[in-house]
């Protein structure tokens, strides 16, 4: 299953691997437990086993594998982030992506060896999502060649970049290009920060951390302002848009190329959330799985929680998503790669298809992990919400995915623009110039879902249900839209008027994407006991989501309530069905206990023991006195007595 779920046997053993030699090497472990550590302690630990890592990286993996260097940061370093947790998830990319071959040499080969740091800034105190009104701005001076960048008021700041604060000598800058006074839009930049030796701020430079974060706080999120600081022209990244010396601006291919690195982060974070939903999932199984409280049967001893069907219903469904989401994840990672290999030769066209993808998956998928993680939380009780379990961090770092690389809400309206258009093209029936994500759009409905009308409905009538409510939620909006327009608003007004619907189809459309992707996948399985297993699982998984968006289909009578009443039934049968495989089913994700950082969901089950033991190691139960009982509490007490007396 591991190999089902790392997208081959080769990658999964070698995580084993890694996990192995790590766990020979106690210099790369936590010298105590995270949550008891101060936001600089962590900083300074993460960046002692940093150092560690870079020392001593090709010993334990092939650093040119992503993956095997993911795998390895996981175990390290965790999900809390690290000092260079930006200048590896978008300055490479970014640099790879749209430095010109001379700017790689100059740079991408020096980050790559690490004697740079660099981070990604784009989103300033002012603005995040609507980069065309970013307010830092890049001057092109004629005389001297020079970009002089500047940072005209508070809100043109650079606020919220990873790493920024305090680690990085360097930054990919995004900043609005004037050349001759005319405006040239969103242009990105690698400007030096810091002295490469004292690491100072340079002359012209203000910067500093942000201050602590819901989660995340190894990472110094920083900010960043500009006076008048000069960097050469040839300091514009320059792999597709170019300025010559004389001010001439040449045009990239694309007029969104410069986002690459977001679309980058979009398309690997699909598998980091199914990672941290899995994380959450492993604590909250294994600790359903010991966890004893109540009794099902009197006469009988009181059973695990895990018995419990609103147990299994809390927790099987988001194993189901998590395994959905990390294949989904494999997919999009392949036509990310995919897409850059292609626009190196100067082919831009999937590049539409792969912004659509990702803004609607990335929207989706982080959502239903907060949830999913949440809820496992809670399935841990009490001791969920101690930070012994984890989990709050887990639920911290992932929930950001929300935010970063485009607020949810607004990614879903970007596929929600490409739903439009498709619509267009199937109501001025252009059906067969739909792309191939969009292609059921033109086709026509059954009058009936077949759910439950033949004797074992394959997934095909599942898929075909999705389809059918996705497709109406899609027309419908984009007819909504259209409808206003044809009133007399104007195109940005009516979309505001409809994009509560709007997103609602791009939801629907990305879920039937899921959905499709996890049937895709479960096809492929020729092993007939891990068949039966995953297939378990996706039946659980089309049962749940269909349920969940039914009302789609009841109203136009596509699905009835006797069919529905099939699929809660249905719903009811895979719970119990999965319940004897739902450790196994976590359990093959194969975190070890050092990634995971959880005492509730160590391998071993021991909760109680491992508890007391984490609890007596709190730096509260160092002494039995505290300063606070000492200075404030004593005398209080005391002067309470007094005055009875
Ligand atoms: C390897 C990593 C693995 C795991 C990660 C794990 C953890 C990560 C941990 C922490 C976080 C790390 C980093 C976080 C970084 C950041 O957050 S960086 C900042 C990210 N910021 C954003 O995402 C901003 C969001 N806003 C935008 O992207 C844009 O402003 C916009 C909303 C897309 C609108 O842009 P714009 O105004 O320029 O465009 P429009 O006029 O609305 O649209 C014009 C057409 O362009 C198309 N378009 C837009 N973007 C793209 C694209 N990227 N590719 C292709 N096409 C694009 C758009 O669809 C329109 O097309 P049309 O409909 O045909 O007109
Ligand atoms: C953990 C974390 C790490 C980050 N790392 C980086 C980094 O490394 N580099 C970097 O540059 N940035 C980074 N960011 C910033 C991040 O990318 C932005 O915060 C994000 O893109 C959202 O933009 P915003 O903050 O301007 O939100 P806003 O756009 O102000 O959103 C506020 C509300 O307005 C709504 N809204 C905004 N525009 C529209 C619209 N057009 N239609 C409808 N509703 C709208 C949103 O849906 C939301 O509800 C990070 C953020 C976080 C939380």
């Amino acid at each position: 299953m591991a190999a089902q779920i790392y997208s081959g046997e080769k990658y999964a053993s070698r995580r084993r691997e890694i996990s192995a030699n790590l766990a020979k090497r106690p210099e790369f472990h936590d010298s105590k437990p995270l949550p008891f550590m101060t936001r600089e302690e962590k900083i300074l630990e993460s960046s002692r086993k940093l150092t560690l890592i870079s020392k001593h990286m090709n010993e334990i993996i092939d650093p040119s594998d992503k993956r095997e260097l993911y795998h390895l940061n996981c175990e390290v370093l965790g999900i809390e982030g690290n000092p260079m947790a930006l200048h590896g998830d978008m300055f490479i990319p970014a640099l790879t992506a749209q430095a010109s071959d001379e700017q790689q040499e100059k740079w991408l080969s020096r980050a790559l060896r690490r004697e740079i740091i660099g981070t990604y800034a784009q989103t300033e105190l002012g603005h995040g999502t609507n980069l065309r009104k970013l307010e830092t701005i890049a001057t092109y001076d004629v005389d001297t060649q020079e970009f002089v960048l500047h940072t005209p008021q508070i809100t043109a700041l650079k606020w919220w970049p990873g790493n920024l604060g305090k680690s990085s000598n360097y930054a990919v800058v995004v900043a609005l290009m004037i050349i001759k006074g005319k405006n040239y839009g969103p242009q990105t930049f690698m400007v030096p920060l810091r002295d490469e030796k004292t690491h100072q701020p340079l002359k012209g430079i203000t910067i500093g951390d942000i201050g602590p974060k819901l989660a995340y706080n190894i990472v110094d999120n920083g900010f960043l302002g500009f006076d008048h600081y000069r960097i050469p022209r040839t300091n514009l990244l320059m792999r597709h848009t170019r300025v010559e010396p004389d001010g001439t601006f040449v045009k990239p291919p694309h007029a969104k190329i410069n986002y690459s690195a977001m679309v980058h982060v979009r398309s690997y974070m699909i598998t980091g959330q199914a990672i941290m939903l899995a994380y959450a999932l492993t604590i909250a199984t294994r600790y359903s799985s010991v966890r004893r409280q109540g009794q099902i049967d009197t006469t009988q001893p009181e059973v695990k929680v895990l018995e419990y069907q609103t147990q299994q219903h809390r927790l099987f469904p988001s194993i189901a998503r998590a395994y959905a989401f990390v294949f989904a994840g494999a997919e999009t990672v392949r036509l990310y790669e995919r897409v850059l290999q292609e626009v190196e030769t100067g082919n831009v066209s999937l590049m539409a298809d792969l912004h659509a993808l990702t803004s609607g998956l990335k929207s989706v998928v982080t959502h239903q992990t907060a949830q999913g993680i949440e809820q496992a939380r809670m399935a841990c009780g009490g001791h969920g919400y101690s930070q012994a379990s984890y989990i709050s961090e887990i639920f911290g770092v992932a929930v950001g995915g929300c935010t970063y690389e485009g607020e949810n809400l607004v990614m879903l309206q970007q596929l929600a623009r490409y739903l439009v258009k498709s619509a267009g093209l199937v109501q001025a029936g252009q059906s067969s110039k739909l792309g191939p994500l969009v292609a059921y759009l033109g086709a026509k409905s059954d009058s009936t879902s077949l759910i439950d009308r033949t004797p074992t409905p394959g997934f095909a009538e599942y898929v075909k249900t999705f389809q059918h409510i996705a497709r109406k939620q899609t027309l419908k909006a984009a007819q909504k839209l259209f409808g206003f327009m044809e009133k007399g608003d104007t195109r940005e007004v009516a979309w505001n008027k409809s994009t509560v619907e709007l997103n609602r189809a791009s939801r629907l459309h990305t879920r039937l994407y899921i959905v499709e992707a996890f049937v895709r996948r479960v096809e492929e399985v020729a092993d007939p006991r891990l068949k039966e297993v995953l297939t378990d699982l996706l039946r659980l998984h089309v049962n749940y989501e269909l349920l969940d968006v039914a009302a789609y289909a009841l109203e136009d009578g596509f699905l009835s309530s006797s069919q529905l009443d099939y699929i809660r039934e249905q719903l009811y049968f895979y719970l119990a069905k999965i319940r004897p495989n739902a450790v196994s089913l976590v359990d093959s994700w194969e975190f070890s206990d050092r990634e995971l950082r959880s005492v509730l969901g160590r391998r071993d089950g021991n909760v109680y023991e491992n508890l007391f033991a984490w609890a007596k190691a709190s730096p509260l139960n160092k002494t039995d006195v505290l300063p606070s009982v000492d200075k404030y509490l004593k005398p209080l007490m005391e002067s309470a007595r007094a005055s009875k007396l």
